[in-house]
């Protein structure tokens, strides 16, 4: 059987690692593009002018807009041009940072993630938007980042929200990893070697990627309280070490070399419920995992776990804690039929899909999310 494993080359984490940005960018050349919101740049200034100054380079800014469009992309790469930059900073949200794997095509690619809302940073894909922010396409490159790289001080002082909404994100993880491995679907580490070009041929997940799935649940499990309070009052501890590592290193690991199932196929179907736009798509995420486990109809014990775990972090467990007050089973009947669309991830459950049981999922999920609140509240 044809299996596939992929990873950033390096990753590194610590306080205050932002002023070691020269030394690695050193290792490409003197210059670095730095795609980078204006605001995020604001943000680590003093430690961007330290980290210059004391490795001698320069780095490029390029005012990046916000969307990780074709052409913002277009733009960027030719601004890399213009002043021979020697590689790529991707500095911010998952947004920066899919940019820049768009403008380095899979070449000497510097990822400093500003928050730990998505496991974007270690993948070799991106998701393309058009300029208003419509979903374009998913683009995948021959290699994943060089370095990723994460200050887990700037973490630590960003608004709590974003750590937990990278919790959801990484909570679906262990549960779509497993689900992809009981039904040997392929896997997002195969592409874009094979499957596109008709060379190699798909692949499967390793046990090595599935065993990283199982850590980043226990260590959601373990650390999630610990460390929300620790974002909550912008100080770094090992909790707080832990959960962005789970975040950003287990999940981006655990998603693309063990595979994405119904929780990503569901939020990409909620898309269609206006209400939802205004959440981070890793709180999506989160109600979405309890709707897989509805799906799959996991042990009421495990439902339970996941159920306290969301409650306790503040993760949204129904669809009023994102956005959908009222709802007719037409809308959720169409949300499914976005969930099951040929090329989504939903057909990596290990059983047969009809649009009615995952809408059915959806609503029952949602009811289950509500009693639990309620039992909390008496
Ligand atoms: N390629 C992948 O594998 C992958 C995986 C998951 C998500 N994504 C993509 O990631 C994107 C979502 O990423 P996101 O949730 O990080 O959103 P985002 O990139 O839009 O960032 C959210 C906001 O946070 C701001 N920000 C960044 N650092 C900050 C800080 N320290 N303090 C305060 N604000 C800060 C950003 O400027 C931005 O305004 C989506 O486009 C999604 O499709 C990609
Ligand atoms: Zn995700």
């Amino acid at each position: 059987m044809r299996k596939a494993f992929i990873s950033p080359t390096k990753y590194v984490q610590g306080e205050d690692e932002l002023l070691n940005l020269g030394y690695f960018v050193k290792t490409f050349g003197d210059s670095a593009l730095l795609i980078a919101h204006p605001d995020d740049v604001n943000r680590v200034k003093d430690k961007l002018e330290s980290t210059k100054s004391k490795f001698n380079i320069t780095l490029v800014e390029s005012g990046f807009k916000g969307e990780c469009s074709r052409e913002e992309v277009q733009r960027l790469q030719l601004l890399a041009k213009e002043h021979a930059c020697s590689c790529t900073i991707g500095l911010g949200g998952g947004k920066a940072i899919d940019t820049a794997k768009c403008v380095a095509e899979g070449e000497a690619l510097i990822i400093v993630p500003t928050i730990a809302a998505t496991d974007a940073p270690t993948s070799h894909s991106a998701v393309m938007y058009t300029p208003e922010g419509e979903f374009d396409d998913y683009a995948y490159f021959k290699q994943s980042p060089s370095v990723v790289m994460i200050d887990t001080t700037v973490i630590a002082k960003a608004p709590t929200r974003f750590l937990v909404a990278g919790m959801g994100d990484a909570l679906s993880t262990y549960f779509e990893a497993r689900a992809t491995s009981r039904s040997y679907s392929n896997v997002n580490a195969g592409l874009p070697c094979g499957v596109r070009e008709g060379v190699c041929g798909p692949a499967k997940g390793t046990n090595t990627a599935l065993a990283l799935a199982k850590f980043c649940y226990e260590t959601l499990l373990n650390d999630g309280i610990q460390a929300k309070v620790s974002c909550d009052n912008n100080l770094v501890t090992p909790a707080l070490e832990n959960i962005v590592e789970a975040n950003i290193l287990l999940s981006g690991l655990g998603f693309e070399s063990g595979g994405l199932a119904a929780a990503h196929a569901i939020h990409n179907g909620l898309t269609s419920l206006e209400g939802t736009h205004h959440y981070f798509h890793g709180e999506k995420v989160a109600f979405c995992t309890i709707a897989q486990l509805v799906l799959e109809n996991a042990a009421q014990e495990e439902l339970n776990e996941v159920l306290e775990f969301c409650a306790a972090v503040d993760l949204p467990v129904c669809l009023a804690d994102i956005g959908v007050d009222s709802y007719t089973y037409d809308e959720i009947l169409s949300v499914a039929k976005k969930a099951c669309i040929a090329e989504e991830s939903i057909h990596s459950m290990p059983f047969p899909i009809t649009e009615e049981a995952v809408a059915a999922a959806i609503v029952v999920a949602d009811q289950m999310g509500q009693k639990f609140k309620a039992s909390k509240d008496v």
